[in-house]
């Protein structure tokens, strides 16, 4: 086999220091196989594989074979997770797969990769610049605030286990032209081609707008991810400081004596962190006014917010969800 490791590949994995062993999340499409085959070659005996088996498309055993078939070559250990993916009614099925595929990575992760000897301690996915991109202009597409404009992290820990996503620098090109340097195939997934998909439209039609008029844009467009992500790490601290003052359940005079701003930072942190629950923009704004307007002790407060109700205890606001509501007082 090959050990030419052309860049830009070998410059995002030069900078790339994960706690070993390693798995690498396979999915048997170009950029993971290129993932896998760089980081077998730079930490050999140290990196194992992980495939999720969604079993949805007919495709599912083509992508199964393959990362069988890289593997045996590579020498890799590989691990098969078999999910049931299927979309909840309501649920996209892009978002019921992807959900069912980090359960499932988190349980493999936590688990050590099922070695006792040699547990697994990172685990790292093969996202890369383009999908950045994508990330980002689905997230303006949506009106996302700066969480979503954030993008995706390039590491996070959950459970003592280290995720990484290496290579976010990377253009989808460089990692197609690095498989192909290791000799290694890939599966297309033929639904990256529908372009009933927004992100495949954006993929298809906007990026290569947007190399023609801004060619440094995976570069400019990262920038701001970080820039937001850096904005978003502030905000959070605000709204955690800002829910201690208020208190849980927030206390009204509280939430009036703060900025418009910092008001519904801190009421989207308590709905999310105590009830799991969101609120749209006009939600929010409705119940902001509502709390303005609480001046008087016969002030009634019930609006639906995210998947139930807020309604006015006293000094206090309370969150109900629909099927709990307390008797009207
Ligand atoms: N079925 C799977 N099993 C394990 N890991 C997966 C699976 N699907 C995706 N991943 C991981 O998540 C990353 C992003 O997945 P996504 O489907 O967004 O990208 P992709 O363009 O299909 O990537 P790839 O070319 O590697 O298939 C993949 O590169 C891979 O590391």
């Amino acid at each position: 086999m090959t050990t030419v490791r052309p860049d830009p590949v070998s410059a995002a994995l030069a900078a790339f220091s994960p706690a070993l062993p390693l798995a690498i999340g396979c999915s048997g499409g170009a950029d993971s196989t290129a993932l896998l085959a760089a980081c077998a070659s730079r930490w050999p005996k140290q990196v194992r594989a992980v495939h999720v088996h969604h079993g949805l498309q007919a495709a599912a055993e083509d992508f199964l074979r393959h990362c069988q078939e890289v593997c045996d070559r590579l020498d890799v250990p590989l691990t098969v997770l078999r999910v049931d993916a299927r979309a909840a009614p309501g649920e996209s099925p892009e978002d019921a797969a992807r959900k069912a595929r980090y359960d499932a990575l988190d349980a493999y992760a936590r688990a050590g990769g099922g070695d006792a000897a040699r547990p697994v301690r990172s685990l790292a996915l093969a996202h890369h610049a383009d999908d950045q991109v994508e990330t980002l202009l689905l997230a303006l597409s949506r009106g996302a605030g700066l969480a979503g404009l954030s993008a995706m992290p390039a590491r996070w820990q959950r459970g003592g286990i280290d995720y990484h996503r290496p290579l976010l620098g990377v253009p989808g090109a460089a990692l197609r032209a690095c498989a192909l340097a290791y000799g290694v195939g890939w599966v297309e997934d033929p639904s990256n081609a529908d372009e009933r998909y927004t992100r495949n439209r954006i993929r298809a039609r906007l990026l290569p707008a947007l190399e023609a008029a801004f060619p440094q844009f995976r570069t400019t467009f990262a920038r701001s991810a970080a820039h937001a992500a850096q904005a978003q790490e502030v905000l959070d601290e605000v709204a955690a400081a800002d829910l201690a003052a208020v208190g849980v359940p927030p206390a009204i005079v509280a939430l009036q004596a703060l900025s418009a701003g910092r008001q519904a930072l801190v009421l989207r942190r308590w709905l999310r962190q105590v009830h799991g629950t969101t609120p749209d923009a006009a939600q929010l704004q409705q119940l902001q006014r509502q709390i303005a307007a609480c001046t008087t002790r016969g002030h009634r407060i019930h609006l639906k917010v995210g998947s139930g109700f807020v309604l006015r205890e006293q000094g206090v606001l309370g969150w109900y969800n629909s099927g709990v509501l307390p008797p009207a007082s």
